[in-house]
């Protein structure tokens, strides 16, 4: 659980610089193990590729019903596409958004024979549209692909461990959502829920670009006191928070923090970049790689390494990331999962755990 922070720290890229670098280090470092969200600013991606990708959201959503079905999620095997409000449960309750989800461009590898798993890799679904939205989304996933990069560097000299241990739990493939949450009638104060609470499962570490502007609100993350602090915009920064994945890796002294995203009566559109982890990553690996680096923290009572990280991949009876996560995807988009893995759909459906 994270602390009781009362708001959410920035860090300041720039500070990377010798006599500042211990400082950043130190604050870098405390923002990690005890709120698991931060800003950062002067992160280096430049104005142009995050205005280009500003300026497609409301040209892709307002794209007419026809062409957003022409590239939806249902149609993929790899998860990537479009999904209308609605068709997202958090929490035991519905989410109001609509979504393009897209990832790193790449060929289906796929054949028969090898891990199921592996069809998750695949290609994007372009809107028809126009070339331009394709070459500004391409553009923003290879920047955030390199600040993603950067970060990690800084994070493993933060927590004093060789950056080619965790470069080494890194995916080929990492995942774009854009975002729009439509204006709801249901006010902030009567909980509107644009997404519902949750920690952020399918990334090692997620990028947020807040894309509208600063008196939109509704993004919040959960103190131990059970406080719901605003994340709100800050313009010239990402969020970045940290996904389940190094919560597991890092046995909890990391903290993957639970947030949530109230809708209210203004659109929101936001757009955040899941580092992807890769698929054949094991428990046991994903719980040994850094016990020389990291104590393992548990109470005394509790004899299994990482019983006390609350995570769907170490509860889950599967032993690989890859399929933890296809699991998921089945069971968050049922059609696609119906249609292309027909032969696990029933068993991971019905496999509560
Ligand atoms: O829209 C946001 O600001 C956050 C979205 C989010 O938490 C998610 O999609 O995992
Ligand atoms: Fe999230």
């Amino acid at each position: 659980m994270a602390s009781n922070f009362q708001s959410i720290p920035v860090i300041d890229l720039l500070l990377t610089n010798p006599p500042t670098r211990p400082q950043l280090l130190r604050q870098l470092r405390q923002a990690l193990t005890e709120v698991g969200f931060l800003y950062i600013s002067n992160h280096g991606v430049p104005q142009s590729v995050i205005s280009d990708l500003q300026a497609v959201l409301p040209r892709l959503f307002e794209l007419d019903q026809g062409r957003k079905d022409a590239v939806a999620l249902h149609h993929s095997p790899h998860f990537l596409g479009y999904s209308q409000v609605g068709s997202e449960t958090t929490a035991g309750r519905e989410d109001r958004r609509e979504q393009f989800e897209f990832a790193t461009e790449l060929e289906e590898s796929w054949a028969e024979g090898q891990p199921r798993y592996e069809r998750l890799r695949g290609p994007n679904q372009w809107p028809s549209a126009e070339a331009d939205i394709r070459c500004s989304i391409e553009r923003y996933i290879e920047e955030l692909t390199r600040l993603g990069e950067r970060f990690l560097h800084l994070v493993a000299e933060a927590l004093s461990i060789p950056p080619e241990v965790l470069f080494s739990f890194l995916s080929d493939q990492h995942r774009l959502k854009l975002v729009h949450y439509p204006p709801s009638e249901i006010s902030a104060d009567k909980n509107g829920q644009g997404v519902g609470p949750h920690k952020d499962s399918s990334g090692w570490w997620t990028f947020l670009l807040q894309a509208s502007p600063p008196n939109v609100k509704g993004l919040q993350a959960l103190n131990r006191n059970g406080e719901w602090i605003d994340i709100p915009v800050i313009e010239g920064t990402f969020v970045v928070n940290i996904g389940q994945a190094f919560e597991v890796v890092t046995h909890g002294m990391c903290k993957a923090t639970t947030h949530r995203v109230l809708s209210g009566s203004l659109e929101r559109y936001s757009v955040p970049f899941f580092q992807g982890v890769r698929r054949n990553l094991t428990k046991s690996e994903a719980l040994n790689a850094l016990k020389d680096y990291i104590p393992i923290q548990q109470p005394p009572s509790q004899s299994d390494v990482g019983a006390n990280i609350d995570s769907a991949f170490l509860r889950g009876r599967y032993d690989t990331w890859g399929e933890s996560q296809l699991r998921t995807k089945i069971r968050s988009h049922r059609d696609a999962g119906r249609k292309f893995y027909a032969d696990v759909f029933d068993q991971y459906i019905n496999d509560d755990n």
